[in-house]
């Protein structure tokens, strides 16, 4: 009992670590990526954030008040409001455009993630489903934060990259990032030792996850 957010990355250190300072992290905030890793890694994104906004549309589903479908309600609503549109303008910067989208293959990276989450919500209950999202949601503020104390990154017009570090260091996102921390602490301080074991387990397979789509990036795998 009295557990929180930060053991849950405790739990599974190693596999945090491997996912907030993989390789495409590194080269994205060095300015080194290879374009062709980072317009793969977009175009999966697309596809990754539909689903995405389907696991909201589920967490609504599973809300039991007002408050619980707010919330997912609104999270569904940033996706494809917001997140889904600068998605696409970000896209055509980067030569990818609607039409080569709507045609897009969907990588094995890109479908085990999604359906790993939406299989984690449809089995368990909405604190399941917030655990398989939190590498997600949590894991971007913290890799902007991560590369902005390392010495190795570059900011500003030489990096092609740094509108992306800025779109997640941003002081929106990383509101949200700590609601959604402050979110789950609530819930985690009143869990058992044997739910804790169980939701251990999903946040770190959605890390692992998160690990592979960025190798998927790197390897332009599908
Ligand atoms: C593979 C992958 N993992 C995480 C994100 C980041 N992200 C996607 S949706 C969302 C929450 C928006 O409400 C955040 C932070 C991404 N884009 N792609």
């Amino acid at each position: 009992m009295g557990y929180s957010f930060d053991d849950l990355k405790a739990a599974g250190k190693k596999d945090w670590q491997n996912y907030i300072q993989h390789d495409f992290v590194k080269q994205l905030g060095a300015g080194t990526l290879p374009p062709a890793a980072f317009r793969h890694y977009l175009q999966q994104d697309y596809l990754f954030l539909i689903h995405f906004a389907r696991a909201y549309a589920l967490a609504a589903y599973k809300s039991r008040n007002m408050a619980e479908l707010r919330h997912s309600f609104d999270g569904m609503k940033v996706i494809v409001d917001l997140e889904l549109t600068l998605h696409v303008d970000y896209c055509t910067q980067w030569g990818v455009s609607e039409e080569d989208l709507a045609r897009l293959p969907e990588a094995r990276a890109t479908m085990a993630y999604t359906r790993y989450v939406l299989d984690t919500g449809n089995r368990g209950d909405l604190l399941d489903m917030h655990v398989a999202l939190a590498p997600c949601l949590v894991g971007y503020g913290e890799i902007a934060n991560w590369l902005n104390s390392e010495a190795n990154t570059l900011r500003g017009a030489d990096n092609p990259y740094d509108s992306w570090i800025a779109m997640y260091e941003s002081e929106g996102f990383q509101a949200a990032m700590r609601d959604e921390i402050n979110w789950l602490n609530t819930r985690l301080a009143t869990v058992t030792d044997e739910r804790f074991e169980e939701l251990t387990t999903i946040f770190r397979d959605a890390t692992r996850l998160e690990i592979d789509f960025w190798q998927m990036g790197l390897d332009l795998s599908f």
